[in-house]
């Protein structure tokens, strides 16, 4: 490793680091592209100021505050760090969070406000509306939820949320309505400002990019306010800007007072990458990054498939195979876990890795979507936090493991069922032990069982206890037992909730109905650790092999245009409009999309497009000089 290279953008660090002076401290905003080491400046420059300062913020009961984007970011940050008491590391859902709870009085006030106008508008519309039509009838229920909501909120003393929970009580607040209210609050209240500044002398936010643009506007008031007194460091990069609630022209709105380091050096990817990612960047903000001086050349490819390939998964599998080839590097491979294959959105992946048929129904009811997508949530729980658990022990002969699972949560096994028995505990025993075996069989059978054959029989033996959403399901003619929910004994239940849950459960009953390896397959895809993840989800990650999957017909409404930014396909007249009036397309998001997963590789990307007609996506591919023309490759039919 060249001390060359580490010191490139030493002269970045330096800045923020006399930037965090508690005394005198000063705003920044890092710039810096892909793989420049912003995580790496933002910790070692709290470790310095912990190490310099820490005393002043020990006495004063202060914190260095740092926003990051994902828990998992929260949680790596935190562990560089050691733990240190000194920051707080948090979620900007739970940031805010901890700012406005408690203030509960003018929480209620404010969603009683918001309530009011929500269905204002809504009767304006329904005044504009057809009578009798679906939208009419939604509207009509909206209305009378949020008046119900509205009516309730008196009888709530203390309002609960969680940052990563479906939040589905009556108390309970959403994710977006404690954004917006953090927001509101901060804009209105002094002393809440001063609490923040007072609290968090330093407040550091990565991915700054993607923060709420609600909050970001009002922090830079806030800093405004306090300059004198309040760091406001901005991480990030305006490039990776990939969902719609960032800031736009981020860049523009920050005060000329404001330190604005920059790093070039990209120390994760290879030469070629580098250069791909230039060309990417280059019409958007010209920024040029440089390799480290031991940086490899690395492969890029890009495969051109027809969009019509019946048979995507096997044509990946071959794109893997020529990649060995190309790059002399075997763990390309077909069936590799060892590469990244990144598909637009859940859907793709789930279908490429086989598990779309239990993912789809439950990803499609909104109400749970978040929890399923962070395997969170009593009913996924059942599968994987006891039954997958399990049955991977059994498989593995592990007796430990397995009798561990099953003492922690089995019914079988409770201490009262035991002390029950006396001296036939044995015979317990020994029946916990058969439903184990018995579940090892099941699920080994050369015909694979459904997740509702599994769950029947966990249901039968008394293996795990059945959460409520699964119970109706849980038996063998599927009747929804009396004061069940979904049952008819609830009644009370209002009519939003009720639907809610109707589509929960039948999420439930379409998904049960896939094999039982697919809860498998979902388990490790929400976990991270399968070879497939989304071009979102891998933001601030790296991976040695990655595969891009680029499909616009797959990607159907998702705001996303690669053949327009190929170049396949013209632009629109609203893409001209919007061009002209310097606001957003769909090209810019796109291009933006694809910057964050290419420069995710740190030795070798294949691109796999799906093309309409794929000799004229080449030939527009070639005009755009991203790629060599013998890097291009044309999979026929
Ligand atoms: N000065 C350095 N010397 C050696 N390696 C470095 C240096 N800075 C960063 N790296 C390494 O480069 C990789 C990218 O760093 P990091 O993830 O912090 O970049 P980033 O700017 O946050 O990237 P991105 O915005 O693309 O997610 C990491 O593997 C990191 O360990």
């Amino acid at each position: 490793m060249s001390a060359a290279d580490d010191q490139f953008d030493a002269e970045a660090d330096k800045t923020i680091l006399a930037c965090l002076d508690l005394d005198k401290p000063r705003s920044f905003f890092l710039y810096a592209g892909a793989g420049s080491g912003k995580t790496r400046s933002l910790v070692d420059a709290i470790r310095t100021v912990c190490r310099e300062q820490g005393r002043h913020l020990s006495l004063t009961g202060q914190k260095i505050g740092v926003i990051t984007y994902t828990n998992a970011a929260c949680d790596e940050i935190k562990q560089r760090l050691e733990f240190d008491p000194r920051v707080e590391v948090s979620t900007i859902h739970a940031f805010a969070w901890s700012l406005i709870a408690r203030y509960d009085t003018d929480m209620r006030r404010w969603l009683a406000t918001r309530l009011l106008q929500d269905v204002a508008e809504l009767e304006e519309a329904q005044a504009k509306g057809r009578a009798g039509s679906k939208a009419a009838a939604d509207r009509a229920r909206s209305i009378e939820s949020k008046l119900r909501r509205h009516a309730g909120l008196d009888a709530i003393t203390r309002f609960v949320y969680s940052p990563t929970g479906d939040n589905r009580t009556r108390d309970a607040l959403s994710h977006a309505e404690v954004i917006a209210m953090t927001a509101d609050f901060l804009g209105a209240k002094p002393g809440l400002r001063r609490l923040l500044v007072t609290r968090f002398p330093i407040l550091l936010i990565d991915e700054s990019q993607d923060t709420s643009r609600r909050l970001m506007d009002v922090l830079l008031d806030v800093e405004t306010a306090y300059r004198d007194t309040f760091c406001l460091g901005l991480f990030g990069d305006l490039m990776q800007r990939i969902y719609a609630d960032g800031k736009d022209r981020l860049a523009e709105a920050i005060p000329a007072s404001w330190a604005r380091p920059r790093k070039r050096m990209n120390h994760r990817c290879p030469t070629r990458v580098i250069e791909l990612i230039n060309k990417l960047r280059h019409d958007i903000d010209g920024e040029k990054q440089v390799p480290r001086s031991d940086a490899r050349v690395g492969v890029v490819r890009l495969f051109v498939v027809p969009h019509a390939t019946a048979d995507k998964t096997a044509v990946e599998a071959m794109i893997a195979a020529k990649m060995a080839q190309f790059t002399g590097d075997q763990t390309w491979a077909a069936g590799s876990e060892a590469i990244k294959r990144l598909a637009l959105e859940h859907l793709m992946s789930a279908r490429r890795f086989g598990f779309e048929a239990f993912f789809e129904p439950l990803y499609s009811v909104e109400r749970i979507r978040t929890s399923f997508l962070q395997g969170t949530g009593a009913g996924i729980g059942l599968f994987t936090r006891e039954i997958l658990p399990l049955v991977a022990a059994l498989r593995a002969s592990d007796r430990f493991a397995a009798a561990a699972i099953v003492r922690r949560t089995s019914p079988l096994l409770e201490r009262k069922a035991l002390e029950d028995a006396g001296d036939k505990q044995s015979d317990i025993l020994n029946k916990a032990k058969a439903a184990c075996e018995g579940l090892l069989a099941l699920v080994s059978a050369d015909e694979q069982p459904s997740a509702r054959a599994v769950l029947g029989y966990v249901a039968e033996t008394r293996l795990f206890t059945i959460p409520d959403v699964l119970v109706p399901f849980a038996t063998a003619d599927e009747d929804v037992p009396e004061g069940h929910p979904g049952g008819e004994a609830n009644e009370e239940a209002d009519e939003e909730e009720e639907i809610d849950l109707n589509s929960e459960l039948g999420g439930w009953r379409q998904a049960l109905e896939a094999p039982f390896d697919q809860i498998e397959k979902y388990d490790r895809y929400v976990r991270g650790v399968s070879q497939f993840d989304t071009h979102q989800g891998v933001k601030g990650l790296e991976f040695p092999r990655v595969m891009v999957i680029a499909s616009d017909e797959e990607a159907r409404g998702f705001m996303f245009a690669y053949d327009k930014l190929f170049g396949v396909k013209d632009k629109s007249k609203t893409d001209l409009e919007n061009e002209a009036a310097g606001k957003e397309t769909s090209i810019d998001r796109t291009r933006r999309l694809f910057y964050v997963t290419c420069s995710r590789a740190e030795e070798s990307l294949a691109v796999v497009y799906y093309a309409a007609d794929p000799a004229l996506a080449r030939d527009a591919m070639i005009q755009t000089c991203w790629f060599e023309r013998d890097e291009i490759e044309l999979l026929g039919p």
